[in-house]
């Protein structure tokens, strides 16, 4: 068993594939190995969590989800402590699992009741796990509410209950936020909706338990999860040009931040040289808090040869010079109004494509409304499969695409695994902070990472700057994370 972190990737199975591998390891070990291997690593990571526990509620529901809760709580009184189990479900209908755990917690003397305990030191949540099929309703969903409503941590087994292990939408109420402190043991398998949509604030910490099964594990992952870039140190002989031309297009009157913030992250990030190509035909000439960077008119910018961050604050102007950029850019990361610009315009989408075709490194950094217009879908459409979305977009249009958002996407056109980035928290819910995105996206780019590589490295570090901001720092500001210093 062991915590979750953003240091170490790791492979994710939706429920189809962690279905073939539980029957798999099922089969190759003595009847209720997994259940009882289950409950025992809910039992200790519960003990871990509150060793002084006078109460512990177990909440089981009617399935192998329960069954687990009722293994846990027989492990739990086995080791001194006073499990509370309140059972929603059907005896005679328990999966045979299930009902061997029901009996041995009976034989170890848990204590059951009909209505959650008066007080608890921690709630365990074994409602519903992978099987679950649709909103928790009448007294299950009662209990949720109850377990999540004080400060108590809740401990969910698998999943909490009512997650959607696929795509990490949640059955019911999205937008409650929850007082509990919530710890998530996943078993078996790493599972994507964990990770993405509402899964991250859902499960909480995250702490997974392969039951001793992973040499059972013969099939591909479903995604993956990022972990951090490698760092290569830069030679002695290098120079700027190793490591490459940024030409930050748009700016447009009204929001020449947007693109100088793009640069400033492009810089911060290593690249050789930052060009600033304002849309705005009055604006500035020289940024004298960043004069690394060289602002130009964008019309008069030669792309060939540079890697084009093209539609931080592009507004309307930037589709037209989307043409260009899209067939001379050696590199190419459309973000924002670009991106808004291709939704509406279908020739400019059939030049994507064709880039697509050339193989040209190109990435699309939507937020899911911006997604949802290059689909043709909703925002809710989205949001409602991630995984799907982003892989949808990249084979659409042949390009890298990093869906934004909690659990950032990043897929592409292969058969390669989507990446589920873990980095990031809601400090970056400022404005600015996808502008730098796209800008440190940029730099990787110009110094030759393949897009795919570029945009997972660049997704894990931005997130990572805003998780290590230090909690007595003034708060992240999008010009302060492009510089990479608290300010
Ligand atoms: N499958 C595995 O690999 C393993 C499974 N284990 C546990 O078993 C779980 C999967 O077990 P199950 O397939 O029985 O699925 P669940 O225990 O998640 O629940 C399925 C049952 O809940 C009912 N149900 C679904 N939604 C409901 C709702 N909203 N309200 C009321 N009832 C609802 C279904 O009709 C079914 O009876 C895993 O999540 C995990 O906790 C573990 O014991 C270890 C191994
Ligand atoms: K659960």
């Amino acid at each position: 068993m062991h915590r979750i972190t953003s240091a170490s990737a790791a492979d994710l199975f939706d429920i189809a594939a962690t279905r073939r591998i539980e029957q798999t390891a099922a089969s190759a070990l003595p009847p209720h190995t997994l259940m009882q291997r289950a409950g025992l690593a809910a039992a200790r990571l519960a003990m871990a969590l509150t060793p002084h526990a006078r109460t512990i509620w177990v909440a089981c529901g009617p399935g192998n989800n329960g069954g687990d809760g009722f293994e846990a709580a027989a492990q739990l009184r086995h080791r001194g402590f006073f499990p509370v189990v309140t059972f929603l479900g059907d005896e005679s209908r328990l999966p045979q699992d299930a009902k061997a755990s029901l009996q041995r917690a009976r034989d170890a003397g848990v204590t059951f009741t009909s209505e959650p305990p008066s007080t608890f030191e921690l709630a365990v949540d074994a409602l519903l796990g992978i099987g679950s099929t649709r909103p928790p309703s009448g007294a299950m969903a009662e209990w949720l509410v109850r377990m999540h409503a004080g400060a108590q941590p809740v401990l969910a087994l698998d999943v909490p209950s009512g997650l959607d292990a696929d795509t990490g939408t949640l059955a019911s109420d999205p937008d409650r936020v929850p007082a509990s402190t919530r710890t998530t043991l996943t078993l078996l398998t790493l599972k994507p909706g964990l990770f993405t949509a509402q899964g991250r604030d859902a499960a909480g910490t995250v702490w997974f338990d392969d039951l001793g099964c992973s040499t059972f594990i013969q099939e591909s992952a479903t995604a993956r999860l990022a972990g951090p870039p490698d760092h290569a140190p830069r030679t002695h002989a290098s120079h700027k040009g190793s490591y490459g031309d940024v030409a930050v297009i748009g700016g447009a009157s009204g929001m020449t931040g947007a693109a100088l913030l793009a640069g400033s992250a492009a810089l911060h990030s290593g690249a050789g040289r930052v060009f600033v190509g304002l849309l705005d035909p009055v604006a500035m000439s020289v940024d004298t808090s960043q004069p690394e960077l060289m602002l130009r008119d964008a019309h008069a910018l030669d792309l060939s040869g540079m890697t084009a961050v093209c539609g931080c604050g592009g507004g309307d102007a930037v589709r037209e010079l989307l043409p260009r950029a899209l067939s001379t850019a050696a590199a190419l990361v459309l973000d924002a109004d670009a991106l808004n610009a291709i939704a509406a315009d279908p020739s400019l989408q059939a030049q994507l494509m064709a880039r697509g075709r050339t193989g040209a490194p190109t990435v699309l950094t939507p937020h899911p409304l911006e997604a949802a217009r290059l689909l043709g879908d909703t925002t809710g459409g989205v949001q409602a499969n991630r995984l799907a979305a982003a892989r949808a977009l990249a084979l659409r249009f042949g390009a890298v695409t990093v869906l934004k958002g909690s659990g950032t996407v990043i897929a592409d056109a292969t058969d390669a695994p989507p990446v589920i980035n873990p980095t990031g928290n809601a400090r970056l819910a400022t404005a600015g902070t996808g502008d730098v995105l796209a800008g440190m996206i940029g730099a990787a780019l110009a110094r030759r990472r393949p897009a795919f590589e570029a945009a997972c490295e660049a997704a894990w570090q931005h997130g990572h700057i805003a998780d290590t901001w230090p909690a007595d720092a003034a708060p992240l500001t999008a010009g302060a994370l492009a510089r990479r210093t608290p300010a």
